[in-house]
């Protein structure tokens, strides 16, 4: 029979389909950060188990970490430093490899991961924290758990689990200028709804797909858990090997050649069967804003913010009204023209290379407006340090952001540090919940160009209006 990708890798990992009507799946690596990873190894050594393939194990420190320059151990958290000690001294009884703050290969787990070639096609990858669907865009199976699972896999580098059904997403067409990766996902949750994907393992496709740089798809896989799905890939191809090709943890040489060969194999067959199928003309996106607390609150920037009457549920008017009252919005206001109080570019959505370099080529040579916070967040040192050879910092700098150390930062105000209680943040992250990046902040979700553009005016502004979008 015909397989999808899905089908193959998981075909490739079943260990054994359980009387229960669930599957034993052998797990190929495990990443942990500081904030969850910390709690597995800690209960894992207390039941007096051990990690079965401490080199199958990685972990980071991204969540609690400060970004301030020169940071050490100490945290804005309470009790941040606690977490960090614990991990580093955890992680070295369990001979696991970390890359502890001061090590110039640190970062958000979802970047480094990639980036050192930890993840690759075919494999299977499970990390207890929900953006893990991202590393998916390198043709893997990739998974978020809870930090129980990931002690589960630690000593048996197997997990139990249900078998998602099979989506396919199809982008067609080609992306207009300065609409990126960001919009296309913000766009399908905008469509489709933040449940739209709930159950479903999904394969991204179409040319608009194709055509992205591994970055790119990276950030669209990122957010197919704020469609509730299972997770996201996209097929490997030559941008995937070119990519990978020479990464610390690739294989090389004749392993190389292997695995190769193998990963050409990794696509989904012609007339392979999805339980469901979403098609979406690429050049119907434009670059999309969220107004609401739900990335399903999500609208092109031309658009204003819905009229209650035209969602579709009771239940979505309630949430929408809730949302509306918590930004401080009703419906009908313009999206273009909203006044911010801050920016944020960082994150494991939108934080890698490509980003600082879409939203520098509009800072270039250009100030944020007065009374803007702006702080960029490098989603690892070696995007730091990339960027940094570029001088893309002087460019953020001269802007008037701040230029910090990797780690999640203000994704995400279980670090410690936050925004202000109603103040506006256009960010380049993918969650809008209520006080999620601080007690009371409204949060509006967007691609780097546009955080970019709309620190400079002020007020949330269509990065095509800058002539340096491409
Ligand atoms: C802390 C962690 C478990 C959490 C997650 O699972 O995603 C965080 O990374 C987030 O983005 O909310
Ligand atoms: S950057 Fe944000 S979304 Fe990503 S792992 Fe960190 S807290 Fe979670």
């Amino acid at each position: 029979m015909a397989k999808t990708l899905f089908e193959k890798i998981w075909d490739a990992h079943l260990v054994k389909a359980l009387p229960d009507g669930t599957f034993l799946i052998y797990i190929d690596r495990i990443f942990l950060h500081e904030r969850t990873g910390s709690i597995a190894l800690q209960s894992l050594a207390e039941a007096g188990r051990k990690v079965r393939h401490p080199e199958r194990v990685f972990c980071t420190m991204d969540h609690i970490v400060d970004t301030f320059p020169g940071r050490g151990d100490d945290t804005v958290m309470p009790s941040g430093k606690n977490f960090i000690q614990a991990t580093r001294k955890e992680a070295k009884a369990a001979g696991i490899t970390l890359f502890d703050i001061g090590d110039d290969r640190q970062g958000i787990a979802h970047v480094i991961s990639p980036e050192m070639g930890i993840v690759q096609p075919g494999i299977t990858l499970v990390c207890p924290d929900s953006h893990t669907c991202t590393q998916g865009a390198m043709g893997a199976a990739a998974w978020g758990i809870g930090s129980s699972e990931a002690e589960h896999a630690m000593a048996t580098q197997t997990l139990r689990i249900n078998k998602p059904k099979l989506m396919r997403v199809v982008f067609e067409g080609e992306l207009g200028a300065g609409v990126t990766a960001k919009d296309m996902i913000l766009h399908l949750i905008g469509q489709y709804g933040a449940n739209g994907g709930a159950g479903y393992a999904i394969e991204f496709a179409g040319s608009a797909v194709e055509n992205l740089s591994i970055e790119g798809r990276l950030t669209l896989c990122n957010m197919a858990v704020e469609f509730a799905a299972f997770t996201g890939l996209v097929a490997p191809d030559q941008k995937t090997y070119d990519y990978l090709e020479g990464r610390t943890y690739a294989p090389k040489g004749k392993d190389w050649d292997e695995a190769l060969t193998y990963w050409q194999s990794l696509v989904t067959e012609s007339d392979a069967a999805f339980d469901k199928e979403i098609v979406i003309n690429a050049s119907d996106i434009e670059p999309t804003v969220t107004w609401g607390t739900s990335p399903q609150h999500a609208a092109g920037i031309s658009q204003s913010v819905p009229a209650l009457e035209s969602l579709a549920s009771d239940d979505a008017r309630t949430a929408a009204q809730r949302a509306l009252d918590y930004q401080g919005l009703a419906s009908g206001d313009a999206l273009a023209g909203l006044k911010i109080d801050n920016a944020f570019i960082g994150s494991c959505t939108n934080a890698r290379i490509e980003d600082l370099r879409s939203a520098a080529s509009i800072l270039k040579g250009r100030k944020v407006a007065a009374g803007i916070k702006a702080i960029c967040v490098p989603g690892s040192q070696q995007v730091k340090a990339a960027a940094e050879r570029e001088g893309l910092d002087k460019i953020f700098e001269a802007a008037g952001f701040e230029w910090r150390e990797s780690g999640c930062s203000m994704c995400f105000f279980a670090g410690g540090e936050h925004f202000g209680a109603q103040e506006r943040v256009l960010s380049t992250s993918n969650r809008n919940f209520e006080s999620r990046q601080g007690p009371g902040t409204r949060t509006h979700l967007a691609s780097p160009a546009t955080v970019a553009a709309s620190a400079i005016n002020g007020v949330i502004t269509d990065p095509r209006t800058f002539t340096e979008v491409n």
